[in-house]
């Protein structure tokens, strides 16, 4: 069976960029949290973008006061008052001062500013009780970075200190990469959805709920496409639909080997290629990935009004219907691709940690086990506690509060308590 690592690269290599030119919307600094940017970001400011104080002090030649103490101060005459946003209109000459604040603009002849702490004021004349360092607190023009170089390059993720940088480069709109479009339908005749009354036999579409979330919280926008029964005409119909306007299609059920699972059937019907069908990985062994090299045969089927684009032809996730096992292969398949198609530069990979797991961990050592848990600190220190309850891959139960997943590789049966574990942060 595939081992998760190689899944992993195969999905990876199987995913392809969303288009920096084609794939982006015009949208306001204002809402740019959490997006990602899709042209290289230059300015033709320079930051600072001129000589300014550091302190409210006195802008002073660093000659003049080069000797000052407190016994001997040197005594300058103050000819002008600089406040932040005034432009200088004096030069200060040799004996001379300039009264200025934080921010405020070094008048010509001056290029040292002089704490206030460290004078005496007396009318129009400032006295000096200390030396300064040459050029001290004075932030010099273009000194954080120098205008027509890259300020911020295509592919990040916009956080505040970004945005802040944005807006200081007076980028009011900017270029984002668009939001994926993923479709979610969820298989299976037992399926209704919450509002439902429960007829014997039937469970509520967790699924749905779980992936919409999953999906939305990645960044991405959840098409959702509801409950198909098991049957070959309507999973058909629903697959057509998914593939015709998303980047991404998750299913989930109808992918293991029995009678009513359809899943791989009807994608080959569609001339799908299918790259995985099942890995090494414990809860969400029966996955299924595919891609849809040639346009499917079917009509298309229109979702919404709205004209949409897309670049590239669509990834499916067959993802298995046990509600963990479809959260487990989530995290572990559909991110990683998700991240890479975002337009996202780099780290498109999951990121471990390795802490102290708190209780004793098992698993059968013939797939990699994810035991789901949560990350607790302890003096300061993370540590791994198992969530309590069946870790059944159908128990959604005690899946809620967790925060984390433990990985034991292939041939480890056993992790003993207070030893180390590599985790997954989820949630
Ligand atoms: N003979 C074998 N049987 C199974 C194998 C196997 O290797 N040989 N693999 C097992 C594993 S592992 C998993 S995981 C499941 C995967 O099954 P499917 O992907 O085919 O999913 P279903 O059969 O449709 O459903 C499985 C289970 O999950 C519940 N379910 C399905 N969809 C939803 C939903 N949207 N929300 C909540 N719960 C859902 C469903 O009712 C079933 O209980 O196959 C094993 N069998
Ligand atoms: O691997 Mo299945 O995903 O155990 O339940
Ligand atoms: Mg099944």
């Amino acid at each position: 069976m595939l081992s998760v690592r190689d899944a992993e690269a195969i999905i990876l290599n199987l995913v392809q960029p969303l288009d920096p030119q084609r794939d982006i919307e015009i949208i306001d600094l204002l809402a740019a949290d959490h997006r990602i940017l899709s042209t290289p970001v230059t300015s033709k400011l320079d930051f600072p973008h001129w000589d300014n104080s550091a302190m409210d002090g006195y802008a002073v030649r660093y000659e003049d006061v080069q000797h000052s103490s407190d016994a001997q101060p040197s005594i300058l005459e103050i000819i002008e008052e600089i406040p932040a946003g005034y432009q200088p209109q004096s030069t200060v000459k040799a004996g001379q001062a300039a009264r200025i604040f934080t921010g405020a603009v070094m008048p010509t002849g001056a290029d040292t500013v002089v704490m206030q702490e460290k004078t005496r004021r007396e009318e129009n004349r400032v006295f000096i009780l200390a030396a300064p360092q040459p050029e001290e607190f004075v932030r010099h023009k273009g000194a954080f970075y120098q205008g027509g170089k890259q300020l911020l390059p295509r592919g990040i993720k916009l956080h505040p200190p970004e945005i802040a940088v944005l807006a200081a480069a007076q980028c009011a709109k900017l270029s984002v990469y668009r939001r994926p479009r993923v479709a979610i339908f969820s298989s299976g005749d037992e399926l209704v959805t919450p509002d439902q009354i429960l007829q014997p036999g039937q469970i509520v579409d967790s699924n749905q709920y779980a992936l919409a979330a999953l999906v939305r919280k990645s960044g991405a926008e959840p098409l959702l496409l509801g409950i198909v029964q098991d049957n070959p005409d309507a999973l058909r119909e629903a697959i057509a639909s998914a593939i015709a306007d998303a980047d991404i299609v998750l299913s989930s059920g109808g992918v293991s080997v029995g009678d009513y699972d359809y899943i791989d059937k009807i994608l080959e019907s569609l001339g799908a290629e299918i790259h995985i069908r099942s890995v090494a990985i414990s809860p969400g062994k029966p996955l299924t990935v595919a891609t849809f090299p040639t346009p499917p045969v079917t009509e298309r089927l229109v979702l919404s009004e709205v004209e949409v684009s897309r670049s590239n032809s669509p990834i499916y996730f067959g993802l298995p219907g046990n509600p963990v096992s479809a959260m487990v292969t989530f995290w572990r398949f559909v991110q990683p691709a998700m991240r890479k198609l975002s337009g996202l530069a780099g780290g498109w990979e999951p990121k471990f940690l390795q802490v102290r797991s708190h209780h004793e961990l098992k698993s059968n050592g013939k797939r990699e086990t994810y035991i789901w848990g949560s990350l607790h600190l302890i003096d300061g220190v993370y540590e791994f506690h198992k969530a309590g309850g069946s870790h059944s891959s159908g128990n959604l139960i005690n899946l809620a509060q967790t925060n984390a997943l433990a990985i034991l590789p292939v041939g480890q049966t056993v992790i003993s308590p207070q030893a180390e574990v590599q985790v997954l942060r989820v949630g």
